[in-house]
C-alpha cells in the first residue's frame, strides 16, 4: 500500500530575482513498511521534501498524496486533522515537551484528537514499551531521560495511534554513534512493522538501514539505490 506519493512536486521559495528552485519535478513513493533515505549537500532541498511530505509546506506544482489523500485538497482543519493521525515526525533535537513526562508526551498526539486521558495512557505505555522503555522511564521528565531514551519517546510519540508516515529530520544528529545505531535500528523495525518512513541523512552508514537512497542536488533527485539490496549480491557472490 503506498502511504506517501510525490508527483512532479516542484516548489519554488520567493519570487522574481529572488526566486529559489527548493525542489524540481520530485517523484517518489513510498509504501508501507519501506524506509527511504534522504541524502544531498547542504541546500539540496531534503528539507523542502521532508516539509511539502508532511503537509507543513505546499507545493507550487504537483500533488503531494498521503493514504491516498491529495494534500490540496484539504482545508486547513482537515489538513490538521490528517496530519494528527497519518504522520509522526522525529527531529534532531527530540522536541519533547519539557513539561509532561515521556508517557504524556507520547500520548499527546491521542489527546489532541479527543481521547480521554486514561485511554492515551495506556496505549502511549505500550508504545513506549515497543520503543523499549518500560513505565518507570515513561514516568520520568525529558530532562531525565538520556538522548537515546528522549528520541525513542520522540518516535514512539510519531507513531502512537495507527499513523504510518514516519518523518525523521536528521534523528540521530545529537546522538553518539552507538546511540544513533540503535534509534536507526528502531526506526527500521517501526517500519518492517508497517510504518512509511522517510529519513534525511548526512550519515551513509545510517542510510544503510533505508531500502532505498534517494539522492538530491539542486532541488532534483539526481540517483536512487537500493543499499540493502546491493549488500545481498554482495554476499551471494561470496557463497
Ligand atoms: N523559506 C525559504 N525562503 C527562501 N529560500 C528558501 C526557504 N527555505 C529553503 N530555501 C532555499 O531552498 C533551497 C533548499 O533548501 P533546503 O533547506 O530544503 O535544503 P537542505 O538540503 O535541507 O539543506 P540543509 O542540509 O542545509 O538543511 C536552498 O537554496 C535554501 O536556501
Amino acid at each position: 500500500m503506498t502511504v506517501l506519493h510525490l508527483n512532479g512536486v516542484s516548489r519554488v521559495h520567493g519570487s522574481g530575482e529572488n526566486a529559489v528552485n527548493a525542489l524540481v519535478d520530485a517523484e517518489l513513493t513510498i509504501a508501507a513498511g519501506e524506509l527511504v533515505a534522504i541524502m544531498g549537500p547542504s541546500g539540496s532541498g531534503k528539507s523542502t521534501l521532508l516539509n511539502l511530505a508532511g503537509g507543513l509546506d505546499a507545493p507550487t506544482s504537483g500533488q503531494v498524496l498521503v493514504e491516498g489523500t491529495v494534500l490540496a485538497s484539504l482545508n486547513k482543519k482537515q489538513l490538521a486533522g490528517l496530519r494528527r493521525r497519518s504522520i509522526g515526525y522525529v527531529f534532531q533535537d527530540y522536541n519533547l515537551v519539557p513539561s509532561l513526562t515521556a508517557a504524556e508526551n507520547a500520548a499527546l498526539p491521542l489527546e489532541l484528537d479527543g481521547m480521554s486521558a486514561g485511554k492515551s495512557r495506556k496505549l502511549a505505555l505500550a508504545a513506549l514499551e515497543e520503543v523499549g522503555l518500560d513505565v518507570k522511564q515513561g514516568d520520568r521528565f525529558p530532562d531525565e531521560l538520556s538522548g537515546g531514551q528522549a528520541q525513542r519517546v520522540a518516535i514512539a510519540r510519531a507513531l502512537i495511534g495507527d499513523r504510518r508516515l514516519v518523518l525523521a529530520d536528521e534523528p540521530t544528529g545529537a546522538l553518539d554513534s552507538t546511540t544513533g545505531e540503535e534509534v536507526l535500528k528502531l526506526l527500521r523495525a517501526r517500519c518492517d512493522a508497517g510504518a512509511a518512513g522517510l529519513l534525511v541523512t548526512h550519515d551513509a552508514r545510517h542510510a544503510g538501514w533505508a531500502d532505498r537512497i534517494v539522492f538530491l542536488r539542486d532541488g532534483r533527485i539526481v540517483d536512487t539505490s537500493a543499499p540493502l539490496a546491493d549488500a545481498d549480491a554482495l554476499l551471494e557472490g561470496v557463497e
